[in-house]
């Protein structure tokens, strides 16, 4: 027995939040102050409509197929296009990991920047595909930032902190709350919030009588063991600021996901290798993990996804999968080559070209 990752020391961090929140000077942020420190990052840009990073991304999501492109081709809005996006991006996320497992020697942290449409990512298969997939191969981490000067009404703040613990249990992983812009208000305000129900009650009477308030009350005190639980930092990812304590809660989080893993995937290795095995090489493993059917190979796994409703988080275990996708006789051969080349050539109208700065 075996177990997938909890002894890697690779830490893949997502940074999500709400659009302007400071995730991408965040993602910036942690690369320069890990560098200080002597340590490699690896960063992966997964927003396929932001026009201009401050960084030099090493995986970036816009050089594997044009938004725009997609936009127009499907006849889609903005919010449909990055999604439509994530979701053929989700279709290679085996190449991605694959990739960063070959990095895994040179890199100490991977840091995932997300869409600014925060729900496009966290709400959305391929989102939840990406981040398992990657989690199943290193510790990993979600930073939920949040932008503090808005985040100093009451009603402002726990809204965020509802959605903190929803993304929380929908992906499963350790998170850890990040207050940002504290060079432009102090957060003691959030702190005291977090640790002690009376001092947000005392900040909620003053907009007593309204329905959202008295929801508001409500929902913090049920936010309570949510709290506990979590971890918050402050910081500016402006100035640096308080990245001391953010990279010491990373540390923890990442401590807390491979004892949690430890404990959970202890699984033969013949599943280790299934999980991880490139499609074209899954042809006689018959073990799988979790709830999949038992000769699923990666690839089908995602196929299903991707292709499930958007809030439905368990594969359908009947989704109708492409042919070339389904187990087949050696006499189906020749079907499933011309269906291969069919499926091939629907993910090759995006071109690919992962580079890579650490090479
Ligand atoms: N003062 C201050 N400004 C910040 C800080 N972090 C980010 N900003 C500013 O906030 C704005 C948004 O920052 P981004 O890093 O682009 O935020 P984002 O969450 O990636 O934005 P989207 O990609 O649109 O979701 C920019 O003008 C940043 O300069 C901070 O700690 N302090």
């Amino acid at each position: 027995m075996t177990t997938i990752c909890p002894n890697r020391n690779t830490i893949a961090c997502f940074v999500i939040g709400m659009a302007g929140s400071g995730k991408t000077t965040l993602v910036q942020r942690m690369a320069s102050e890990l560098s200080k420190r002597e340590q490699s990052t690896y960063l992966i840009n997964l927003d396929p409509a932001v026009i201009q990073i401050p960084y030099e991304p090493n995986v970036d999501i816009r050089d594997t197929l044009n938004y725009k492109d997609v936009q127009i081709e499907f006849q889609l809005g903005p919010n449909g296009a990055i999604l439509t996006a994530l979701n053929l991006f989700a279709t290679r996320i085996d190449q991605l990991v694959e990739l960063l497992e070959s990095r895994e020697e040179q890199v100490d942290t991977f840091v995932v920047d997300t869409p600014g449409q925060v729900e496009v990512f966290t709400w959305s298969s391929s989102g939840s595909i990406i981040a398992e997939s990657i989690a199943s191969s290193f510790p990993t981490v979600l930073l939920y930032v949040v932008d503090s000067p808005r985040a100093t009404k009451p009603l402002t703040f726990v809204s965020n902190m509802i959605y903190a613990c929803s993304i929380m249990y929908r992906m499963q992983l350790p998170l850890v709350v990040v207050l940002n812009k504290k060079d432009l208000v102090s957060t003691e305000f959030a702190q005291q919030w977090l640790s002690d129900f009376d001092t947000f009650d005392e900040a909620m009477q003053q907009l007593e009588g309204d329905y959202s308030s008295n929801l508001a009350r409500s929902m913090a005190l049920a936010m309570e063991e949510f709290y506990r639980v979590i971890s918050c930092c402050s910081i500016s990812a402006a100035t640096g600021e308080g990245m001391d304590e953010l990279l010491n809660c990373v540390k923890k989080a990442a401590n807390e996901f491979s004892s949690f893993r430890g404990e959970k995937n202890h699984i033969s290795v013949n599943e280790e290798t299934a999980s991880l095995e490139r499609p074209s090489q899954a042809t006689t493993s018959t073990t799988t993990i979790g709830a999949s059917s038992s000769q699923e190979t990666s690839r089908q796994r995602i196929w299903k996804k991707v292709n499930q409703p958007a809030g439905q988080s368990e594969p359908i275990q009947d989704a109708p999968l492409p042919k070339s996708l389904e187990t087949t006789s050696l006499g189906e051969e020749e079907n499933m080559l011309e269906e291969e080349e069919e499926y091939q050539a629907l993910l090759d109208q995006f071109p690919t070209r992962w580079h890579s700065t650490v090479e």
